[in-house]
């Protein structure tokens, strides 16, 4: 019989299509905006749509993901994710478990966990998630984080041992994405710099481009996972 197939995470910019930043811009416009850049992973992140025009946005974004050739995950709501067809969740202390979300997504689904260091990368391992997003890898004001800020070092010591690809996130933006690149992170997560920007595409591929050099530079040195 064949294994199931479950898309695997593209490496590089991991894009957040979040109603809380520049919220008078709709949901759709700023996925246009994103997919038209590349962008290769969008989570949709809804926290203050009302949950009906967040099933219409899901399958709106969900549908121009899929004709882009894009990943989309669903951040925190399971439900949304199963009905809108998305590849996946992504589920934080405030979500359903791992184990749940991924019982009821099967094993197709991606599944994302949020974590702050190396004992809770190994907990969402076995919990069966697919990647760990890490953070605050840089102080944020999109979102109050109870948890202290990393920093690179604290970042890169995780990525170095983490059982499961690790997608930084946090305060990521053009003028530090190389070095987070460069730490062997397999992505980085952006919001606020990329959805503030005047043309989101454009952002979108500089911020691509400067992962991918920091990448690269990562994997000359060995430094790559
Ligand atoms: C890639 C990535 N990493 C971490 C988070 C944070 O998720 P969570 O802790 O559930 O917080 P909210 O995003 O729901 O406020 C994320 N969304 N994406
Ligand atoms: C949604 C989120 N989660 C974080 C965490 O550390 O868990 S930091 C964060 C905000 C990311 O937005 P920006 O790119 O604007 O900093
Ligand atoms: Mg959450």
């Amino acid at each position: 019989m064949n294994a199931p197939a479950r898309p695997s995470l593209p490496r590089g910019l991991y894009v957040l299509c979040d109603d809380t930043v520049r919220p008078e811009l709709p949901l759709r416009e700023k996925a246009a905006g994103l997919l038209a850049g590349g962008a290769r992973v969008v989570q949709l992140r809804m926290k203050r749509t009302p949950l009906r025009e967040a099933l219409a946005a899901a399958r709106e974004v969900v549908a121009a993901c899929r004709r882009a050739g894009a990943v989309c995950l669903v951040n925190d709501r399971v439900d949304l994710a199963l009905l809108s067809g998305a590849h996946g969740v992504h589920v934080g202390d405030e979500d359903l478990p791992a184990e749940e979300a991924r019982a009821l997504l099967g094993p197709e689904a991606l599944v994302g966990v949020t974590v702050r260091g190396l004992e809770d990368a190994k907990a969402a391992r076995a919990a069966g998630a697919d990647y760990v997003g890490l953070g605050p890898v840089f102080g944020t004001t999109t979102k109050q984080v109870n948890a202290p800020v990393l920093g690179l070092g604290g970042f890169a010591a995780v990525v170095r041992t983490s059982p499961l690809p690790v997608v930084g996130i946090g305060g990521v933006k053009l003028e530090n994405i190389a070095e987070l690149a460069a730490t062997g992170a397999h992505g980085g997560a952006v919001a606020s710099d990329v959805l503030l920007a005047e043309d989101l595409a454009e952002r979108v591929r500089r911020l691509s481009a400067a992962f991918d050099r920091g990448a690269q530079g990562a994997s000359l040195v060995g430094g790559d996972v």
